[in-house]
């Protein structure tokens, strides 16, 4: 088996359970710390031989809940393979009404409605403590780069499907939907989309300092508009089809330009963003910080975490 590293990897969600038009290369399955990804990672390449790992967030046929969707492994084990920078899918609600179903949208902002019940940071159990900077929850040179790339995909596309940028995406627990009240505050709140699964999805891959980005596909208008239905499953279902073909296309185009773009001298400083930012992240290093959980970190940071010997100590 080949080791190289695989650059790129990609997260599909509802409806987005395999990518099309690449070569299989093989099936891996990393026992992180955090345990095992979603499903077995896809390695393909594209025709250029570009190497791409996919992982299906809720798992192959969906079994998988939002609130039990292992991020912490998926994010370890993608950036065990080398991946430097997470395209992610999902499927939306929206909360305005000119992003109609079909409405692809790329968001630079999160308001965290999950209830505190998902494994959210990998420092999480360990007697390491960081605090990392969050406040721009998207990686944002990634997402200008997606830009013109997305929007020019869905112009060939010729449906005349919309594309939004600079967005507000509520992520809630579930699985039930919000409630008619819940959904006119989000709005009132400056929510535009709502999901169940960018956190703690967003929040792992800015520990792992990789680059992330998130390509929104609207299914439904949620629950706030007062003389329509409120946002049922088989709603959902009449655009998941249409919108994962046309995710699919999106990757199957952009992916070739954005490997090129992260091994880009000039140009891959974009996906080099995040690397380096846990180190003003982390609680300075401690005798009472334990070896082990040091090692559990090395995992994802090895930077920071694999090196023993010459590191400052205080008491
Ligand atoms: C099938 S409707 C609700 C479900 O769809 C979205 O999944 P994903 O983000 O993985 O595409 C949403 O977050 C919910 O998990
Ligand atoms: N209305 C909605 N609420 C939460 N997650 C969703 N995924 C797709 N539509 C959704």
């Amino acid at each position: 088996m080949s080791e190289e590293k695989v650059l790129i990897g990609v997260i599909g969600g509802s409806g987005l359970y395999h990518l099309d038009n690449l070569t299989f290369v093989k099936k891996v399955n990393p026992k992180t710390p955090w345990g095992y990804p979603s499903a077995p990672i896809v390695i393909s390449s594209l025709p250029s031989g570009t190497l791409v790992a996919f992982i299906a967030r809720h798992g192959i046929g969906h079994t998988i809940h939002p609130s039990d969707v292992p991020s912490r492994a998926n994010i370890a084990a993608f950036k065990s393979l080398g991946v430097r920078a997470i395209l992610a899918f999902s499927a939306v609600g929206s909360l305005r009404e000119e992003i109609s179903p079909g409405s692809f949208v790329l968001p630079n902002q999160i308001i965290d409605r999950t209830k505190g019940i998902r494994p959210a940071s990998f420092f999480e159990g360990t007697s390491i403590v960081a605090h990392t900077g969050f406040g721009d929850p998207f990686s944002n040179g990634f997402v200008k780069w997606l830009e013109p790339r997305v929007a020019g995909v869905l112009e060939q596309e010729g449906r005349g499907i919309k594309l939004f940028t600079d967005k507000c995406v509520v992520v809630m627990e579930g699985p039930q939907f919000s409630t008619r009240a819940e959904s006119l505050m989000y709005r009132q709140w400056g929510g535009d989309l709502i999901n169940m699964s960018t956190l703690p999805e967003a929040k792992l891959a800015r520990e792992a300092e990789l680059s992330y980005a998130l390509i929104a596909t609207a299914t439904d208008y949620d629950s706030w508009r007062e003389q329509e239905e409120a946002v049922t499953a088989a709603e959902v279902f009449k655009t998941l089809k249409a919108n994962a073909d046309t995710s699919r296309l999106v990757a199957e185009t952009i992916l070739d330009d954005l490997q090129a773009a992260i091994t880009d001298p000039n140009n891959g400083h974009i996906f080099l963003e995040e690397v380096g930012k846990m180190k003003f992240s982390i609680m300075p290093r401690s005798v009472k910080q334990k070896q082990e959980d040091r090692d559990k970190l090395a995992f994802v940071l090895p930077d920071y975490f694999s090196g023993t010997e010459n590191d400052e100590v205080t008491a």
